[in-house]
């Protein structure tokens, strides 16, 4: 077993991204500027967007946080997106979910510009990733894939089995490794809550990757030995043994699974730190114009 450690890859790519950064401010005279709208003060969305945030300063780009109540309505933030949209001084914007009941995420996600979309939600870059064209692709598979790279892990022909069919996660990640693209050109297999015979499939993958948002969904039974193990999942639980009064789990029964592995992802430490390394190069492609001019 061998450990696709995120904090060594992140780092590793987030000094590449500070030093394009740098020449970008050099010859703009501005830094790359990422937007994120929190609505509410759920307790994990507040800590992936505080880590978001504390990262573009790492790189070298600006960040803004605006902040709503829970009780927003749809309108309000619908015009602040707008204004958004419209401000030449915004590269990136983000709207961190899960949204509240009274908010349609759809309309949301259709209402930023898709050339600020840096989570490439909003259907114009989805549809480009199903076309193979320059787009934002959603920043969790676009962690991975950076994983994958980092460790020059070849997909090429192999079986890849995603369990969970998310618009975020699950269902761009099958489209990605199927693409004609490195990593990618993998045989795949969308797999989900009706899926009758998933312990079976999974048996067959040469990579898993797991997206459900159970704690110990993965089990070492449903490996095949040396599969490659990418791990998705963030399940708080309450904790007294830490500092910060949770601790992290991820969707794979880690300590059972690893020796069967060939390369497995820790949770905390693995796709969560690869995730908001795509959303900086996703800020940066957009600040660069490199995908939309
Ligand atoms: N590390 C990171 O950067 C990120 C981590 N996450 C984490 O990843 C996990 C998944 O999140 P997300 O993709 O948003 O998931 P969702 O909660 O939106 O979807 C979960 C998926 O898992 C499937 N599922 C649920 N139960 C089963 C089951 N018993 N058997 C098979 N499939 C099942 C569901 O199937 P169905 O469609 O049939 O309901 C659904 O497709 C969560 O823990 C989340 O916190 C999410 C985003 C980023
Ligand atoms: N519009 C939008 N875009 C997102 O990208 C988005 C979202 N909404 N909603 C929720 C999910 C979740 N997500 C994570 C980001 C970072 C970590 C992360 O940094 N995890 C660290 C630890 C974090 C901790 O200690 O709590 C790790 O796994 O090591 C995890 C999860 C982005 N998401």
């Amino acid at each position: 077993m061998q450990l696709l450690d995120g904090k060594f890859a992140s780092e590793k790519i987030k000094q590449e991204i500070a030093a394009e950064a740098a020449d970008f401010l050099a010859k703009s005279g501005r830094k790359p500027h990422l937007v994120a709208i929190l609505v509410g003060n759920d307790g994990g969305s507040e800590t992936y967007v505080a880590s978001k945030m504390k990262n573009c300063e790492k790189v070298g780009f600006r960040s803004s946080l605006i902040r709503y109540d829970v009780d927003v309505t749809e309108a309000e933030l619908l015009q602040k997106i707008e204004e958004i949209n419209q401000d030449a001084g915004v590269d990136g914007l983000i709207v961190q979910l899960p949204l509240p009941k009274h908010i349609d995420p759809e309309k949301v996600t259709e209402k930023i510009d898709y050339r600020k979309d840096v989570d490439g939600f909003h259907p114009v870059n989805l549809g480009r990733m199903m076309r193979n064209l320059p787009c934002f692709i959603p920043a969790t598979p676009y962690g991975i894939l950076l994983m994958l790279q980092a460790y020059q892990i070849d997909t090429a022909g192999k079986h890849c089995v995603v369990v969970g069919r998310s618009n975020i996660v699950g269902s761009p990640m099958s489209i990605l490794m199927a693409r004609n693209a490195n990593p990618g050109n993998c045989t795949v297999t969308l797999t989900h809550s009706r899926t009758a015979n998933l312990k079976e499939l999974a048996l067959q993958a040469d990579i898993i990757v797991a997206a459900i948002g159970k704690k110990n969904f993965v089990t070492a039974d449903m490996v095949k030995p040396g599969a490659i193990i990418i791990d998705v999942g963030i399940n708080r639980e309450t904790s007294e043994q830490t500092k910060s009064g949770y601790k992290l789990f991820g969707d794979v029964d880690f300590e059972n699974v690893a020796p069967k592995s060939s390369w497995i992802t820790p949770v905390p430490g693995g796709v969560g730190l690869m995730t908001i390394v795509g959303l900086l190069k996703n800020t940066l492609a957009s600040a660069k114009k490199e995908i939309y001019s």
